[in-house]
């Protein structure tokens, strides 16, 4: 959807009241559940005055309400070992948190803790999961062009899944396996034709993109074959994911009845039952809340379990062990980033009225969604309340690039100056995962807050750090 036509754009609105809402127990608002206002009006964070934070930690800083992110944790982790109980027909199911989202050593400990497996993407993603010291078994491997090296790395760690992603990946994978003289558990991640996401950039499951193979082509199930022909391989499962920021369910029926229905397809061609099928992530969080409830982990679990039962029983087969990848939905509503203004500039606008531009010290290289894809996000002054009359506002960052946009539009107190804090919530997704050093701006701390207290879980970087790497 183009910016001009959202309501964040259009209108300049104010960010959602603090604390977050809690219709059913599962925080399901933009800001994290440990995120209020003292008696002064200065934002708090699981016990912590932000300008404590700011002051101690500088600014920009990512701020992780650990209590948050532990809970949506552990509600997937509930959530899904109810609705998949064997007294429910089903034949369990395991969450893994998809480690892209945003991933350090305590966050994939956190995660593991609270029940969850952890899929990873990437060598740096699976080393980061090993260091917290999430057992081989409980990770998965991702990735369209993984290298030998990964794949050695996975498979001499015990992975539970590698999840082939192309024809070509299965020679690879089977010679890693021979030469480490293992046998590796694969999927096969299935491209099901089902467009879903928030942006063309972040759907992954229609045709013309690089993942996945084809159910209509037949290349899912030449690779199925290619590897029950390997005995180097053992074809654990298929594997769906259709996209990210989703928040309409249905597409995930769709998805899930094709899988399904390859998977019945194979074990009565083959007499090959793959035991599991892992339906992916994407499900779809708050930004400003404009934009409809988000889905909660007992919705996505129930419509999941009743789509699984009622397609198996009218496939007449016995339904597999579900996995679901869910990244966004559990770390980005737990982190806000916060901000200092510096310049304010009031700027007068074609339809007569005005705009006030408020630079913050931060920017692309630390929320490169805005620009990658027009996600829209709200902000609040943080450090104080202030009565002023509202102005619409933009945050900009400090970039040389005009799409350098923090929040498109936002209803700021019209008193907002240089030195007051801003606080931008939900930017615990993709945030400091996609960060960048553009401008050689050094990428900011991740700063965990619990029970008043905070810790480093990923330092700032420096001019040192960048300077470091230059080899003159
Ligand atoms: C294969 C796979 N699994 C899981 C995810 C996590 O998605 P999200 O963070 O939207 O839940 C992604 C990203 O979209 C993905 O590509
Ligand atoms: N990075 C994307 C999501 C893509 C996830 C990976 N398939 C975002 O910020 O929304």
């Amino acid at each position: 959807m183009p910016h001009d036509q959202h309501p964040a754009q259009a209108e300049a609105v104010e960010a959602p009241a603090l604390p977050a809402p809690e219709p059913d127990g599962t925080p399901t608002g933009v800001w994290s559940t440990g995120t209020g206002r003292g008696d002064d009006g200065a934002l708090r964070v699981a016990g912590l005055d932000v300008r404590d934070l700011a002051r101690e930690h500088g600014t920009p800083a990512y701020v992780v309400d650990e209590a948050d992110l532990r809970t949506r944790a552990r509600a997937y982790a509930t959530a899904f070992a109810e609705a998949f109980a064997p007294e429910a027909g089903l034949a369990g199911a395991d969450v893994y948190y998809a480690g892209k989202a945003f991933l350090s050593v305590a966050v994939a400990r956190w995660v593991h803790e609270e029940g969850l497996r952890v899929d990873t993407a990437t060598g740096g993603e699976l080393a980061v999961a090993l260091r917290a010291g999430v057992p081989g078994e409980a990770i998965g491997l991702h990735g369209n062009n993984k290298s030998d090296a990964e794949l050695t790395t996975a498979l001499e760690h015990g992975v539970g899944r590698v999840v082939v992603d192309s024809l070509p990946e299965i020679e690879r994978v089977a010679a890693v396996a021979e030469r480490l003289g293992v046998v590796a558990p694969v999927m096969v991640r299935v491209t099901t034709g089902v467009h879903a996401g928030g942006h063309q950039f972040i759907a992954t499951a229609h045709e013309d993109q690089k993942f996945g193979l084809s159910l209509t082509s037949g290349a899912a199930r030449k690779a199925v074959d290619e590897i029950l022909a390997r005995p180097g391989l053992d074809l654990i499962g298929l594997h769906s994911h259709i996209g990210s920021q989703i928040l309409d369910l249905a597409g995930f029926e769709v998805a899930a009845r094709a899988v399904l229905g390859l998977r019945a397809e194979v074990a009565a061609q083959t007499g090959h039952l793959m035991p599991e099928v892992d339906l992916g992530g994407g499900y779809g969080i708050a930004y400003t809340g404009h934009e409809g409830p988000a889905p909660t982990p007992a919705q996505i679990a129930t419509t999941l379990a009743d789509v699984v039962r009622r397609t198996c029983a009218e496939l007449g087969t016995p339904v597999p062990r579900i996995s679901v990848e869910p990244g966004r939905s559990i770390v980005g509503p737990s982190t806000l980033t916060l901000y200092t203004v510096g310049t304010v500039k009031d700027v007068a606008l074609d339809d007569g009225g005005r705009r006030t531009y408020v630079s913050v010290d931060g920017g692309m290289s630390d929320n490169i969604r805005p620009a990658l894809y027009e996600a829209e996000y709200t902000a609040a002054l943080a450090s104080r309340a202030s009565d002023a009359e509202p102005v619409r506002a933009r945050v900009v960052g400090k970039h040389c690039e005009s799409g350098d946009i923090v929040v498109h539009g936002v209803a700021l107190p019209g008193d907002v100056h240089d030195g007051d804090l801003l606080a931008v919530p939900a930017t615990g997704a993709y945030g400091r995962s996609m960060a960048s050093n553009y401008n050689l701006v050094p990428r900011p701390p991740v700063l965990a807050v619990r029970d008043g207290a905070a810790r480093v879980l990923v330092r700032r970087e420096t001019i040192e750090d960048l300077l470091a790497l230059d080899e003159g």
